[in-house]
Protein backbone atom coordinates (compact mmCIF):
# COMPACT_ATOMS: atom_id res chain seq x y z
CA UNK A 1 0.00 0.00 0.00
CA UNK A 2 1.50 3.42 -1.28
CA UNK A 3 0.77 6.35 1.40
CA UNK A 4 2.58 9.86 1.38
CA UNK A 5 4.53 11.10 -1.20
CA UNK A 6 7.31 12.58 0.54
CA UNK A 7 9.79 14.94 -0.45
CA UNK A 8 12.42 13.44 1.33
CA UNK A 9 13.06 9.92 2.44
CA UNK A 10 16.02 9.21 4.08
CA UNK A 11 17.57 5.55 4.64
CA UNK A 12 19.22 4.99 8.22
CA UNK A 13 18.93 7.20 11.16
CA UNK A 14 22.79 7.41 12.58
CA UNK A 15 24.23 11.04 12.87
CA UNK A 16 24.03 11.55 8.82
CA UNK A 17 20.44 10.63 8.88
CA UNK A 18 19.89 12.41 11.43
CA UNK A 19 21.32 15.95 10.57
CA UNK A 20 19.66 15.37 6.80
CA UNK A 21 15.97 15.64 8.24
CA UNK A 22 16.75 18.24 10.74
CA UNK A 23 18.01 20.28 8.06
CA UNK A 24 15.38 19.42 5.54
CA UNK A 25 12.60 19.63 8.12
CA UNK A 26 13.93 22.81 8.94
CA UNK A 27 13.33 24.38 5.19
CA UNK A 28 9.92 22.42 5.39
CA UNK A 29 10.24 19.43 3.96
CA UNK A 30 7.81 16.56 4.39
CA UNK A 31 10.53 14.18 5.40
CA UNK A 32 11.02 10.14 6.66
CA UNK A 33 13.23 8.30 8.03
CA UNK A 34 13.62 4.48 8.07
CA UNK A 35 15.68 2.90 10.28
CA UNK A 36 16.31 -0.54 10.45
CA UNK A 37 17.45 -1.50 14.72
CA UNK A 38 15.04 0.06 17.14
CA UNK A 39 17.46 2.88 18.44
CA UNK A 40 18.41 6.52 16.50
CA UNK A 41 22.45 6.18 16.36
CA UNK A 42 23.51 3.89 13.76
CA UNK A 43 27.03 2.28 15.10
CA UNK A 44 26.74 4.42 17.92
CA UNK A 45 23.87 2.19 19.18
CA UNK A 46 25.73 -0.60 21.35
CA UNK A 47 23.93 -3.79 20.89
CA UNK A 48 25.92 -6.94 22.13
CA UNK A 49 23.80 -9.50 20.32
CA UNK A 50 23.86 -7.89 16.82
CA UNK A 51 27.05 -7.60 14.62
CA UNK A 52 28.33 -3.93 13.49
CA UNK A 53 28.43 -0.66 15.43
CA UNK A 54 30.61 -0.16 18.80
CA UNK A 55 32.40 -2.32 21.39
CA UNK A 56 31.70 -1.78 25.40
CA UNK A 57 35.32 0.26 25.38
CA UNK A 58 35.07 1.90 22.35
CA UNK A 59 35.91 5.82 22.41
CA UNK A 60 35.38 7.83 19.68
CA UNK A 61 39.13 9.10 18.18
CA UNK A 62 38.34 11.96 16.95
CA UNK A 63 37.93 15.13 18.99
CA UNK A 64 34.62 16.53 20.39
CA UNK A 65 35.62 19.91 18.27
CA UNK A 66 35.68 18.53 15.05
CA UNK A 67 33.05 15.22 15.44
CA UNK A 68 29.58 17.53 16.46
CA UNK A 69 26.26 18.78 14.91
CA UNK A 70 26.69 22.39 14.47
CA UNK A 71 24.94 24.52 16.29
CA UNK A 72 25.05 22.00 18.72
CA UNK A 73 28.27 21.31 21.18
CA UNK A 74 28.87 18.31 23.22
CA UNK A 75 28.36 18.96 26.92
CA UNK A 76 31.18 20.94 28.61
CA UNK A 77 31.70 17.91 31.08
CA UNK A 78 31.97 15.63 28.33
CA UNK A 79 36.28 14.51 27.70
CA UNK A 80 37.70 15.51 24.53
CA UNK A 81 37.39 12.16 23.04
CA UNK A 82 34.03 10.66 24.41
CA UNK A 83 32.84 7.20 25.25
CA UNK A 84 30.45 5.68 22.91
CA UNK A 85 27.72 6.09 25.65
CA UNK A 86 28.25 10.24 25.82
CA UNK A 87 28.16 9.73 22.05
CA UNK A 88 24.96 8.19 21.66
CA UNK A 89 23.09 10.00 24.16
CA UNK A 90 24.70 13.05 22.71
CA UNK A 91 22.89 12.25 19.04
CA UNK A 92 19.42 11.11 21.38
CA UNK A 93 19.76 15.06 23.02
CA UNK A 94 20.17 16.28 19.39
CA UNK A 95 16.97 14.06 18.15
CA UNK A 96 14.77 15.39 20.96
CA UNK A 97 15.85 18.87 20.06
CA UNK A 98 14.89 18.95 17.00
CA UNK A 99 11.96 17.09 17.24
CA UNK A 100 13.04 14.12 14.79
CA UNK A 101 11.85 11.07 16.50
CA UNK A 102 8.33 11.32 14.93
CA UNK A 103 9.32 11.32 11.46
CA UNK A 104 11.52 8.11 12.15
CA UNK A 105 10.16 4.60 11.49
CA UNK A 106 11.70 1.66 13.18
CA UNK A 107 12.57 -1.73 13.70
CA UNK A 108 12.14 -1.56 9.54
CA UNK A 109 14.73 -2.98 6.82
CA UNK A 110 14.77 -0.81 3.86
CA UNK A 111 14.61 -4.01 1.02
CA UNK A 112 14.62 -2.46 -2.33
CA UNK A 113 15.03 0.80 -4.04
CA UNK A 114 13.84 1.90 -7.62
CA UNK A 115 12.78 4.81 -9.62
CA UNK A 116 9.57 5.19 -11.64
CA UNK A 117 8.80 6.19 -15.43
CA UNK A 118 7.99 9.39 -13.32
CA UNK A 119 11.47 9.80 -11.93
CA UNK A 120 9.91 9.33 -7.79
CA UNK A 121 11.47 7.26 -6.14
CA UNK A 122 9.78 4.22 -5.20
CA UNK A 123 11.08 2.22 -1.39
CA UNK A 124 10.13 -0.98 0.02
CA UNK A 125 10.74 -1.74 3.76
CA UNK A 126 10.04 -5.23 6.07
CA UNK A 127 9.27 -4.19 9.20
CA UNK A 128 9.68 -6.15 12.61
CA UNK A 129 8.16 -7.90 14.00
CA UNK A 130 6.25 -9.93 11.93
CA UNK A 131 8.00 -9.27 8.36
CA UNK A 132 4.88 -6.90 7.14
CA UNK A 133 6.09 -5.48 4.10
CA UNK A 134 5.72 -1.39 3.43
CA UNK A 135 5.92 0.50 0.63
CA UNK A 136 6.51 4.57 0.13
CA UNK A 137 7.54 7.02 -2.25
CA UNK A 138 9.75 10.09 -2.49
CA UNK A 139 10.28 13.04 -4.62
CA UNK A 140 13.95 12.12 -3.50
CA UNK A 141 15.89 9.74 -1.44
CA UNK A 142 19.25 10.14 0.76
CA UNK A 143 20.41 7.32 1.32
CA UNK A 144 22.53 7.49 4.85
CA UNK A 145 23.09 3.87 5.96
CA UNK A 146 26.65 3.80 6.31
CA UNK A 147 29.17 2.04 5.05
CA UNK A 148 30.33 0.19 7.48
CA UNK A 149 28.07 -2.92 7.39
CA UNK A 150 29.16 -5.54 5.24
CA UNK A 151 32.35 -7.07 7.12
CA UNK A 152 35.53 -7.58 4.23
CA UNK A 153 36.91 -11.47 4.96
CA UNK A 154 40.24 -11.65 2.80
CA UNK A 155 40.83 -14.82 1.81
CA UNK A 156 43.74 -16.82 3.69
CA UNK A 157 45.26 -19.98 2.69
CA UNK A 158 44.39 -22.42 5.05
CA UNK A 159 41.57 -21.00 6.88
CA UNK A 160 39.40 -23.58 6.83
CA UNK A 161 41.76 -25.66 8.59
CA UNK A 162 41.92 -23.45 11.81
CA UNK A 163 40.28 -25.42 14.82
CA UNK A 164 40.17 -22.16 17.26
CA UNK A 165 37.46 -19.17 16.84
CA UNK A 166 37.33 -17.24 13.84
CA UNK A 167 35.39 -13.64 14.12
CA UNK A 168 35.43 -10.15 12.09
CA UNK A 169 35.73 -7.47 14.41
CA UNK A 170 32.35 -6.00 13.58
CA UNK A 171 31.33 -9.23 15.61
CA UNK A 172 33.78 -8.35 18.76
CA UNK A 173 31.61 -6.33 21.42
CA UNK A 174 34.37 -6.78 24.04
CA UNK A 175 36.39 -8.93 26.16
CA UNK A 176 33.52 -10.13 28.21
CA UNK A 177 31.41 -10.90 25.26
CA UNK A 178 31.39 -13.37 22.53
CA UNK A 179 33.63 -16.00 23.98
CA UNK A 180 35.78 -16.31 26.90
CA UNK A 181 39.11 -14.98 26.27
CA UNK A 182 41.67 -15.35 29.62
CA UNK A 183 44.40 -16.92 29.31
CA UNK A 184 43.95 -17.43 25.42
CA UNK A 185 45.85 -16.48 22.60
CA UNK A 186 44.77 -13.91 19.59
CA UNK A 187 45.64 -12.73 16.40
CA UNK A 188 44.41 -9.74 15.48
CA UNK A 189 44.28 -9.23 11.67
CA UNK A 190 44.98 -5.64 10.20
CA UNK A 191 45.90 -2.59 11.44
CA UNK A 192 43.42 0.15 11.33
CA UNK A 193 41.31 1.84 14.39
CA UNK A 194 39.42 -1.51 14.73
CA UNK A 195 43.09 -3.37 14.92
CA UNK A 196 43.91 -1.18 17.40
CA UNK A 197 40.74 -1.04 20.10
CA UNK A 198 40.19 -4.92 19.41
CA UNK A 199 43.89 -5.36 20.36
CA UNK A 200 43.85 -3.19 23.00
CA UNK A 201 40.56 -4.65 24.46
CA UNK A 202 41.46 -8.49 24.15
CA UNK A 203 45.07 -7.54 25.67
CA UNK A 204 43.12 -7.04 29.46
CA UNK A 205 42.67 -10.76 29.80
CA UNK A 206 44.40 -12.80 26.97
CA UNK A 207 47.91 -14.32 27.70
CA UNK A 208 48.87 -13.13 24.44
CA UNK A 209 48.24 -10.81 21.45
CA UNK A 210 49.34 -10.40 18.25
CA UNK A 211 48.98 -7.98 15.33
CA UNK A 212 49.52 -8.94 12.13
CA UNK A 213 49.87 -6.34 9.49
CA UNK A 214 50.86 -6.45 6.06
CA UNK A 215 51.81 -2.53 5.79
CA UNK A 216 52.16 -1.55 9.15
CA UNK A 217 50.98 1.55 10.31
CA UNK A 218 52.03 5.70 11.58
CA UNK A 219 50.40 5.03 15.16
CA UNK A 220 49.29 8.79 16.03
CA UNK A 221 48.12 9.20 19.59
CA UNK A 222 45.49 11.55 20.90
CA UNK A 223 47.22 14.19 22.17
CA UNK A 224 50.74 15.26 20.58
CA UNK A 225 51.82 18.34 22.41
CA UNK A 226 48.72 18.08 25.45
CA UNK A 227 46.24 19.12 22.35
CA UNK A 228 43.47 16.52 20.85
CA UNK A 229 45.31 15.13 17.71
CA UNK A 230 43.37 16.15 14.89
CA UNK A 231 43.07 19.77 15.91
CA UNK A 232 46.84 20.03 14.15
CA UNK A 233 44.88 19.57 11.06
CA UNK A 234 44.61 23.19 9.85
CA UNK A 235 43.23 24.72 6.94
CA UNK A 236 47.05 25.95 6.22
CA UNK A 237 48.70 22.68 5.95
CA UNK A 238 45.99 21.79 3.37
CA UNK A 239 47.84 24.17 1.29
CA UNK A 240 50.82 23.24 1.69
CA UNK A 241 52.12 20.21 -0.35
CA UNK A 242 51.01 16.97 1.65
CA UNK A 243 54.47 15.54 1.83
CA UNK A 244 56.06 18.22 4.05
CA UNK A 245 52.47 18.03 6.03
CA UNK A 246 53.32 13.95 6.23
CA UNK A 247 57.22 14.49 7.13
CA UNK A 248 55.99 17.30 10.04
CA UNK A 249 53.23 14.98 10.90
CA UNK A 250 55.83 12.05 10.94
CA UNK A 251 58.62 14.12 13.26
CA UNK A 252 55.15 14.52 15.25
CA UNK A 253 54.64 11.35 16.03
CA UNK A 254 58.27 10.46 16.86
CA UNK A 255 58.15 13.06 19.25
CA UNK A 256 55.46 12.20 21.08
CA UNK A 257 56.17 8.20 21.35
CA UNK A 258 59.65 7.62 19.65
CA UNK A 259 60.76 6.20 16.48
CA UNK A 260 57.75 3.14 15.31
CA UNK A 261 60.12 1.05 14.30
CA UNK A 262 61.41 0.74 18.25
CA UNK A 263 57.63 -0.68 18.84
CA UNK A 264 57.98 -3.09 15.92
CA UNK A 265 55.32 -0.71 13.86
CA UNK A 266 57.33 -0.47 10.72
CA UNK A 267 54.82 1.24 8.43
CA UNK A 268 55.37 0.88 4.84
CA UNK A 269 54.44 4.06 3.55
CA UNK A 270 54.31 7.92 4.70
CA UNK A 271 51.93 8.46 7.14
CA UNK A 272 50.24 10.77 5.18
CA UNK A 273 49.75 8.10 2.40
CA UNK A 274 47.12 6.50 4.67
CA UNK A 275 44.25 6.13 6.94
CA UNK A 276 45.21 7.77 10.29
CA UNK A 277 45.13 4.60 12.96
CA UNK A 278 44.85 5.88 16.35
CA UNK A 279 46.04 4.43 19.26
CA UNK A 280 47.49 6.16 22.56
CA UNK A 281 46.61 3.14 24.60
CA UNK A 282 47.87 0.93 22.52
CA UNK A 283 51.99 2.69 22.58
CA UNK A 284 51.75 1.88 26.13
CA UNK A 285 50.72 -2.13 25.44
CA UNK A 286 53.78 -2.25 22.49
CA UNK A 287 56.01 -0.89 25.67
CA UNK A 288 55.05 -3.50 28.17
CA UNK A 289 54.92 -6.33 25.39
CA UNK A 290 51.46 -7.39 26.28
CA UNK A 291 50.94 -6.44 22.45
CA UNK A 292 53.26 -6.93 19.62
CA UNK A 293 53.12 -6.89 15.80
CA UNK A 294 53.76 -9.39 13.27
CA UNK A 295 54.13 -9.22 9.61
CA UNK A 296 51.03 -10.10 6.77
CA UNK A 297 49.73 -14.28 7.35
CA UNK A 298 50.79 -16.63 4.66
CA UNK A 299 49.19 -19.54 5.58
CA UNK A 300 46.55 -20.42 8.59
CA UNK A 301 47.06 -23.84 10.02
CA UNK A 302 45.01 -26.08 11.98
CA UNK A 303 46.45 -24.11 15.62
CA UNK A 304 47.89 -20.94 14.36
CA UNK A 305 49.73 -19.29 11.67
CA UNK A 306 52.84 -18.88 9.40
CA UNK A 307 53.96 -15.39 8.73
CA UNK A 308 55.41 -14.25 5.38
CA UNK A 309 58.62 -13.88 6.82
CA UNK A 310 58.28 -17.88 8.08
CA UNK A 311 57.84 -17.64 11.84
CA UNK A 312 54.81 -19.20 13.08
CA UNK A 313 52.28 -18.21 16.12
CA UNK A 314 49.94 -20.54 18.23
CA UNK A 315 46.62 -18.71 18.26
CA UNK A 316 43.30 -19.67 19.95
CA UNK A 317 41.29 -16.78 17.79
CA UNK A 318 41.72 -15.33 14.49
CA UNK A 319 40.09 -11.73 14.39
CA UNK A 320 39.99 -10.15 11.22
CA UNK A 321 40.04 -6.01 11.64
CA UNK A 322 40.24 -6.20 7.69
CA UNK A 323 37.70 -3.35 7.19
CA UNK A 324 34.46 -3.38 5.39
CA UNK A 325 32.96 -3.71 1.89
CA UNK A 326 31.13 -0.74 0.41
CA UNK A 327 27.71 -2.08 -0.09
CA UNK A 328 23.79 -0.66 -0.72
CA UNK A 329 22.04 -4.32 -0.66
CA UNK A 330 18.79 -2.68 -1.08
CA UNK A 331 19.98 -1.32 -4.87
CA UNK A 332 18.37 -2.37 -7.61
CA UNK A 333 20.59 -3.62 -10.53
CA UNK A 334 20.00 -0.69 -13.04
CA UNK A 335 20.91 1.97 -9.53
CA UNK A 336 23.65 -0.45 -8.76
CA UNK A 337 25.44 -0.44 -11.71
CA UNK A 338 25.55 3.06 -12.24
CA UNK A 339 26.83 3.81 -8.58
CA UNK A 340 29.73 1.37 -8.21
CA UNK A 341 32.96 1.39 -9.75
CA UNK A 342 34.67 -0.86 -11.66
CA UNK A 343 37.08 -2.20 -8.64
CA UNK A 344 36.18 -2.69 -4.90
CA UNK A 345 34.67 -0.24 -3.15
CA UNK A 346 35.25 2.30 -5.71
CA UNK A 347 31.56 4.60 -6.14
CA UNK A 348 31.23 6.50 -9.21
CA UNK A 349 29.57 9.39 -7.25
CA UNK A 350 30.29 12.96 -7.60
CA UNK A 351 31.33 14.57 -4.60
CA UNK A 352 30.65 10.94 -3.23
CA UNK A 353 27.02 12.14 -3.24
CA UNK A 354 25.79 12.40 -6.52
CA UNK A 355 25.18 10.36 -9.66
CA UNK A 356 25.49 11.65 -12.57
CA UNK A 357 23.26 9.76 -14.43
CA UNK A 358 20.70 9.86 -11.94
CA UNK A 359 20.81 13.11 -10.45
CA UNK A 360 19.81 15.05 -7.02
CA UNK A 361 17.15 13.15 -6.63
CA UNK A 362 19.08 10.22 -5.02
CA UNK A 363 21.86 11.32 -2.44
CA UNK A 364 24.64 9.13 -0.90
CA UNK A 365 24.92 10.95 2.85
CA UNK A 366 28.09 10.22 4.54
CA UNK A 367 30.05 8.01 2.08
CA UNK A 368 33.10 9.73 3.18
CA UNK A 369 36.10 8.63 5.10
CA UNK A 370 37.57 11.88 6.26
CA UNK A 371 41.48 11.60 6.59
CA UNK A 372 41.38 14.27 9.54
CA UNK A 373 38.47 15.28 11.60
CA UNK A 374 35.35 13.56 11.68
CA UNK A 375 32.50 12.38 9.48
CA UNK A 376 29.82 14.70 11.38
CA UNK A 377 30.68 17.79 9.53
CA UNK A 378 30.69 16.75 6.25
CA UNK A 379 27.31 14.58 6.55
CA UNK A 380 26.09 18.29 7.47
CA UNK A 381 27.78 20.00 4.33
CA UNK A 382 26.10 17.32 2.52
CA UNK A 383 23.05 17.24 3.84
CA UNK A 384 22.58 21.36 3.43
CA UNK A 385 23.41 21.26 0.10
CA UNK A 386 21.42 18.51 -0.83
CA UNK A 387 18.20 20.74 1.27
CA UNK A 388 19.77 24.07 -0.91
CA UNK A 389 19.13 21.66 -4.26
CA UNK A 390 15.81 21.07 -3.03
CA UNK A 391 15.37 24.85 -2.67
CA UNK A 392 16.17 25.10 -6.38
CA UNK A 393 18.71 27.54 -4.76
CA UNK A 394 21.85 25.83 -6.42
CA UNK A 395 21.95 23.41 -9.46
CA UNK A 396 24.00 20.19 -9.94
CA UNK A 397 26.54 20.63 -13.10
CA UNK A 398 25.83 18.92 -16.04
CA UNK A 399 26.41 15.19 -15.92
CA UNK A 400 29.14 15.49 -18.29
CA UNK A 401 30.96 18.23 -15.88
CA UNK A 402 29.96 15.74 -12.44
CA UNK A 403 31.43 12.69 -14.96
CA UNK A 404 35.08 14.27 -15.42
CA UNK A 405 35.25 15.89 -11.94
CA UNK A 406 34.96 12.03 -10.65
CA UNK A 407 37.61 10.87 -12.80
CA UNK A 408 39.96 13.63 -11.45
CA UNK A 409 39.25 12.63 -7.86
CA UNK A 410 39.93 8.88 -8.60
CA UNK A 411 42.89 9.64 -10.30
CA UNK A 412 44.09 12.24 -7.04
CA UNK A 413 43.09 9.47 -4.61
CA UNK A 414 45.15 6.73 -6.83
CA UNK A 415 47.85 8.91 -6.01
CA UNK A 416 47.63 10.65 -2.70
CA UNK A 417 46.43 7.14 -0.55
CA UNK A 418 47.77 3.89 -0.78
CA UNK A 419 45.81 2.46 -3.76
CA UNK A 420 43.31 -0.18 -2.06
CA UNK A 421 39.69 -0.33 -1.43
CA UNK A 422 40.45 1.36 1.69
CA UNK A 423 40.93 4.32 0.56
CA UNK A 424 38.74 4.93 -2.62
CA UNK A 425 36.24 7.64 -0.26
CA UNK A 426 39.00 9.00 1.36
CA UNK A 427 38.44 13.44 1.41
CA UNK A 428 40.10 16.27 3.48
CA UNK A 429 36.99 16.97 5.82
CA UNK A 430 37.91 21.03 5.92
CA UNK A 431 38.73 21.11 1.96
CA UNK A 432 35.59 18.86 1.14
CA UNK A 433 33.37 21.79 3.36
CA UNK A 434 35.17 24.61 2.01
CA UNK A 435 33.99 23.75 -1.64
CA UNK A 436 30.42 22.76 -0.77
CA UNK A 437 30.42 25.95 1.61
CA UNK A 438 31.40 28.26 -1.36
CA UNK A 439 28.26 27.06 -3.47
CA UNK A 440 26.05 27.50 -0.83
CA UNK A 441 27.50 31.13 0.26
CA UNK A 442 28.19 29.72 3.54
CA UNK A 443 32.13 30.22 3.34
CA UNK A 444 34.09 29.72 6.66
CA UNK A 445 36.61 32.59 5.81
CA UNK A 446 34.30 35.33 5.16
CA UNK A 447 36.24 37.97 7.19
CA UNK A 448 35.31 38.96 10.65
CA UNK A 449 38.69 39.98 12.02
CA UNK A 450 42.42 39.14 11.85
CA UNK A 451 41.95 37.15 15.21
CA UNK A 452 38.98 35.23 13.92
CA UNK A 453 41.38 34.73 10.41
CA UNK A 454 44.21 33.61 12.06
CA UNK A 455 42.07 30.78 14.02
CA UNK A 456 40.42 29.33 10.76
CA UNK A 457 44.16 29.03 8.89
CA UNK A 458 45.96 27.85 11.89
CA UNK A 459 43.34 26.29 13.98
CA UNK A 460 40.91 23.55 12.59
CA UNK A 461 38.07 26.08 13.57
CA UNK A 462 35.80 23.02 14.43
CA UNK A 463 32.13 22.50 13.25
CA UNK A 464 30.25 25.83 13.43
CA UNK A 465 32.78 27.71 11.11
CA UNK A 466 30.53 26.73 8.33
CA UNK A 467 27.06 27.90 9.43
CA UNK A 468 25.25 31.09 7.64
CA UNK A 469 24.02 32.48 10.09
CA UNK A 470 26.39 34.42 12.54
CA UNK A 471 25.21 35.21 16.03
CA UNK A 472 27.71 36.05 18.93
CA UNK A 473 26.76 32.74 20.40
CA UNK A 474 28.46 30.69 17.21
CA UNK A 475 31.32 32.83 17.29
CA UNK A 476 31.66 31.85 20.91
CA UNK A 477 31.99 28.49 19.92
CA UNK A 478 34.43 28.63 17.20
CA UNK A 479 36.38 30.71 19.44
CA UNK A 480 36.32 27.40 21.94
CA UNK A 481 37.91 25.35 19.94
CA UNK A 482 41.42 25.13 20.61
CA UNK A 483 44.63 26.21 18.58
CA UNK A 484 47.67 24.08 20.06
CA UNK A 485 50.40 26.14 20.91
CA UNK A 486 52.77 24.78 18.20
CA UNK A 487 50.18 25.70 15.58
CA UNK A 488 49.90 29.47 17.25
CA UNK A 489 53.95 29.37 16.78
CA UNK A 490 53.62 28.15 13.49
CA UNK A 491 51.27 31.07 12.95
CA UNK A 492 53.02 33.67 14.09
CA UNK A 493 56.78 32.34 12.65
CA UNK A 494 54.81 32.56 8.58
CA UNK A 495 53.27 36.28 9.54
CA UNK A 496 56.51 37.79 11.10
CA UNK A 497 58.43 36.09 8.20
CA UNK A 498 55.94 37.37 6.04
CA UNK A 499 56.31 40.69 7.44
CA UNK A 500 60.00 40.63 7.02
CA UNK A 501 59.95 39.69 3.59
CA UNK A 502 57.09 42.29 2.76
CA UNK A 503 59.16 45.39 4.65
CA UNK A 504 62.93 43.88 2.82
CA UNK A 505 61.01 44.27 -0.31
CA UNK A 506 59.44 47.72 -0.16
CA UNK A 507 62.73 48.90 1.19
CA UNK A 508 64.88 47.63 -1.56
CA UNK A 509 62.25 48.84 -4.22
CA UNK A 510 62.41 52.55 -2.23
CA UNK A 511 66.02 52.59 -2.49
CA UNK A 512 66.48 51.36 -6.03
CA UNK A 513 64.06 54.13 -7.16
CA UNK A 514 65.41 56.45 -4.91
N1 LIG B 1 37.38 4.48 17.92
C1 LIG B 1 37.04 4.86 16.71
O1 LIG B 1 36.69 6.02 16.46
C2 LIG B 1 37.09 3.85 15.61
C3 LIG B 1 36.93 4.24 14.30
N2 LIG B 1 36.96 3.32 13.29
C4 LIG B 1 36.79 3.80 11.90
O2 LIG B 1 36.04 2.84 11.20
C5 LIG B 1 36.55 2.70 9.86
C6 LIG B 1 36.91 1.24 9.57
O3 LIG B 1 38.08 0.92 10.30
P1 LIG B 1 38.70 -0.55 10.27
O4 LIG B 1 37.64 -1.55 10.58
O5 LIG B 1 39.91 -0.53 11.11
O6 LIG B 1 39.06 -0.80 8.72
P2 LIG B 1 40.20 -0.14 7.80
O7 LIG B 1 39.75 -0.37 6.42
O8 LIG B 1 40.51 1.23 8.23
O9 LIG B 1 41.51 -1.02 8.08
C7 LIG B 1 41.58 -2.34 7.60
C8 LIG B 1 42.90 -2.96 7.97
O10 LIG B 1 42.87 -4.29 7.49
C9 LIG B 1 43.98 -4.53 6.63
N3 LIG B 1 43.59 -5.40 5.53
C10 LIG B 1 42.61 -5.19 4.61
N4 LIG B 1 42.56 -6.22 3.75
C11 LIG B 1 43.53 -7.08 4.12
C12 LIG B 1 44.00 -8.32 3.63
N5 LIG B 1 43.46 -8.89 2.54
N6 LIG B 1 45.02 -8.93 4.28
C13 LIG B 1 45.59 -8.36 5.35
N7 LIG B 1 45.20 -7.19 5.88
C14 LIG B 1 44.18 -6.56 5.27
C15 LIG B 1 44.40 -3.17 6.11
O11 LIG B 1 45.77 -3.24 5.79
P3 LIG B 1 46.44 -2.45 4.58
O12 LIG B 1 46.55 -1.02 5.07
O13 LIG B 1 47.72 -3.16 4.41
O14 LIG B 1 45.49 -2.59 3.43
C16 LIG B 1 44.12 -2.30 7.35
O15 LIG B 1 45.19 -2.37 8.25
C17 LIG B 1 37.70 3.68 9.75
O16 LIG B 1 37.21 4.89 9.24
C18 LIG B 1 38.12 3.88 11.17
O17 LIG B 1 38.77 5.11 11.41
C19 LIG B 1 37.17 1.99 13.54
C20 LIG B 1 37.33 1.55 14.81
C21 LIG B 1 37.31 2.43 15.96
Amino acid sequence: MRTTNYDLLIVGAGVSGLVTAKHALQAGLSVLIIEASSKVGGVWAFDPDKPGGVMYSTRINVSKYNYAFAGFPFPEEVSDFPDHREVLAYIEAYTIEYAINKHIVFNTEVTRLEQSNSGNWIVNGRSSPGNSEQCWTAHSVAIASGHHRTPLWPKVPGLENFKGRVLHSSQYKGNQYCFPVADKSALIIGFGNSGVDVACDIAAKAASVVISTRSGAWVLPNYIFGYPADLYAARVLKWLPWQWTSNAYEKAIIAATGNPVRWGLRPAHKALRSHPTVGGRLISLLQSKQIRIAGGVQRVTEYGVVFDDGSTYKADMLIFCTGYRIDFPFLSDKIRDVVFGATDNQVNLYMNMFSPQIGASLAFIGLVQPDTGGLLPVSEMQARWLVNLHQKRVKLPSSKVMQQRINKDMEYRRKRYVNSPRHTIQCNTIAYNDEVAAWIDSSALRYRSPKFLFRLIFGTGGVDQWTNHRTKDIDQRIQNVPVPAAMKGLGWFVLSAGLMITVTGLTLIVSFIV
